[in-house]
């Protein structure tokens, strides 16, 4: 099979029907008739689909799912407490949801209040990677003009990136309730991010913990730093969930709660699309139908590309958001038994049609790596839409181009994937992220991979730790020599670190580009003969 070349329009509607899985209980269909897999393929696959679901089950029964970190995996628990293992994971579970609701009542009716402010109205929410996509996605997706509390979020450690935060927060600040959202309690970022904010409330005269609420494990760094300092709150986090899938718990219940937002709706969508994709009928179930296609497409290895192209803007951020489920669970070396595998699958996309305009060109034409994920949502938007010609809104062109890339794609035999969601509510968007993140765990069963671990990103950190070691060293060695200038080699040779030169080098221009450290930076006869001192 090589596209409608091959198929005729009425072939294809009859595999269109054939395959198209429905998913009634949240208003979901998934067609994956612009897949060119072989008739036979879904039987070939039926033996490790029955072990990928037979893992999900042990795995939602409690079972030690990540085994190289020794934890349970229960991010499907959260919207079904009855189903943990354990009567205190419920509990637990319920009880902080509990607590969601009443913290953001009591901040809504100005009975939690801010320092100096009547009331709260606007949210920093600080964090990265797994505590922050997440939050980021359904502030986005669902947000609006008749939110409770204006959302802003700092998620990296650039000094520019939260100047900028801060100038839109401006003279709101003092009504700014802030939220560090850090499993471990650790990351340099989000502590960094922290004590920014901290100052920018000291230089207002205001005490930060009196605005500061922390989402954390019990007793990390952030959870004692946040009881030494009278915080408002602590949330927990639990280490039965993983960062990256943590988003129906505190980490992102409450800043959507806060925000006003129908997070009962987010849950009940993820329950009932968790129940669509318990189904062992693979026809049914659209996450195992997700995890196959997946297959078929990188054959087995994530030789192809994941496209997600929503065509809506309000979905702009589940590119963002599946790029660290998807990579950070599936890119991993080494398979469950040992074995080097180095699997993956890179995802990318925005959203269409804007993105007809850009990339799509290659799409059609280029290299070919990839299958694309259209997302169509049903419901234009709230009330009637304005004609823009006869018998056509704005919502009809943008099916119109969804259908029409698809079509173009797949007469080059490039293949796609449908899902069509009824609307852009709460219950949809759990819905969503309730099926990619089974689709991810059954597609780590059937590539033998573990899902929930992320050893890789280990070494970025402490090389970076090293970094600032080395740093820390320069700058001692700079002012102990009271301004003798040195170039990158001198100043390496002299704290005896030949080899990291070029670590010494790079550190040494940007202290020279900022006025903090006090780094002259005087020219040399080549870029890198320039010397460098401290007044
Ligand atoms: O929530 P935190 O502990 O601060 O972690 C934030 C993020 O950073 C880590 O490096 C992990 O790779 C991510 O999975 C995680 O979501």
């Amino acid at each position: 099979m090589a596209g409608e070349g091959v198929m005729s329009q009425r072939e294809l509607w009859e595999r269109y029907k054939k395959y198209l899985c429905i998913c009634p209980t949240v208003g979901f269909t998934l067609d994956i008739s612009r897949m060119n897999f072989a008739d036979g393929f879904l039987d070939q696959m039926s033996g490790p689909l029955q072990a990928a679901f037979a893992a999900m089950e042990a795995l939602e029964k409690g079972a030690i799912a990540n085994p190289d970190e020794n934890r349970r995996v229960g991010h499907y628990w959260l919207r079904a407490p009855e189903m943990s293992p354990e009567a205190g994971i419920g509990r637990a579970i319920r009880d902080t949801l509990a607590d969601v609701h009443w913290f953001a009542e009591e901040l809504h009716e100005g009975r939690i209040a801010p320092q100096t402010a009547e009331r709260f109205t606007q949210l920093l929410v600080i964090g990265i990677g797994g505590s922050a996509l997440g939050p980021q996605l359904v502030a986005d997706a669902l947000g609006g003009p008749s939110d409770k509390m204006r959302v802003f979020f700092f998620d990296n450690t650039d000094p520019d990136g939260m100047d900028r935060v801060l100038a839109q927060v401006g003279d709101k600040l003092p009504e700014t309730l802030t939220l560090v959202v850090s499993k471990s309690g650790g990351t340099k970022e989000t502590r960094n991010g922290m004590l920014e904010a901290e100052r920018a409330y000291q230089a207002r005269g205001l005490t930060f913990g009196a605005h500061a609420v922390a989402i954390t494990g019990e007793h990390s760094e952030l959870d004692q730093y946040a009881k030494k300092n009278g915080w408002l709150r602590a949330f927990p986090m639990w280490d039965w969930v993983g960062g990256r899938t943590s988003v129906m718990s505190a980490v992102g219940m409450l800043p959507a709660r806060l925000q006003g937002l129908d997070i009962d709706g987010m849950l009940s969508g993820a329950r009932d699309m968790d129940r669509e994709t318990r189904q062992r009928d693979v026809l049914r179930n659209p996450a195992a139908l997700l995890a196959l296609m997946w297959y078929h497409a990188g054959k087995g290895r994530g030789t192809q590309d994941m496209v997600i192209l929503p065509y809506k803007d309000r979905l702009l951020l589940m590119s963002r958001y599946l790029q660290q489920l998807v990579m950070e669970s599936l890119g991993k070396e080494k398979a469950l038994d040992g074995k080097v595998v180095n699997q993956g699958i890179a995802v990318y996309g925005n959203k269409g049609s804007t993105d007809q305009h850009a990339y799509v060109q290659q799409l059609r034409e280029g290299v070919h790596n990839f299958f694309v994920t259209f997302i169509e949502v049903l419901k234009d938007r709230e009330g009637a839409s304005l004609p823009v010609e006869e018998n056509a809104t704005s919502g009809d062109y943008l099916l119109g181009f969804l259908l029409g890339t698809r079509r173009a794609l797949f007469e080059k035999g490039r293949e796609s994937i449908t899902l069509t969601v009824p609307d852009v509510s709460a219950r949809t968007l759990g819905a969503l992220i309730a099926l990619y993140e089974r689709a991810v765990g059954f597609y780590a069963s059937l590539v033998n991979i573990n899902a929930y671990h992320q050893p890789g990103v280990e070494a970025g950190k402490k090389a970076a730790g090293s970094v600032l070691e080395i740093q820390r060293k320069l700058l001692s060695h700079l002012r102990g020599t009271k301004g003798t200038p040195g170039t990158a080699e001198e100043l390496a040779a002299a704290m005896g670190a030949t080899d990291e030169v070029e670590t010494v080098f790079k550190v040494l221009e940007h202290l020279a580009a900022n006025p903090h450290h006090g780094v002259k930076r005087t020219e040399g006869t080549t870029p890198f003969g320039a010397r460098f001192s401290v007044k």
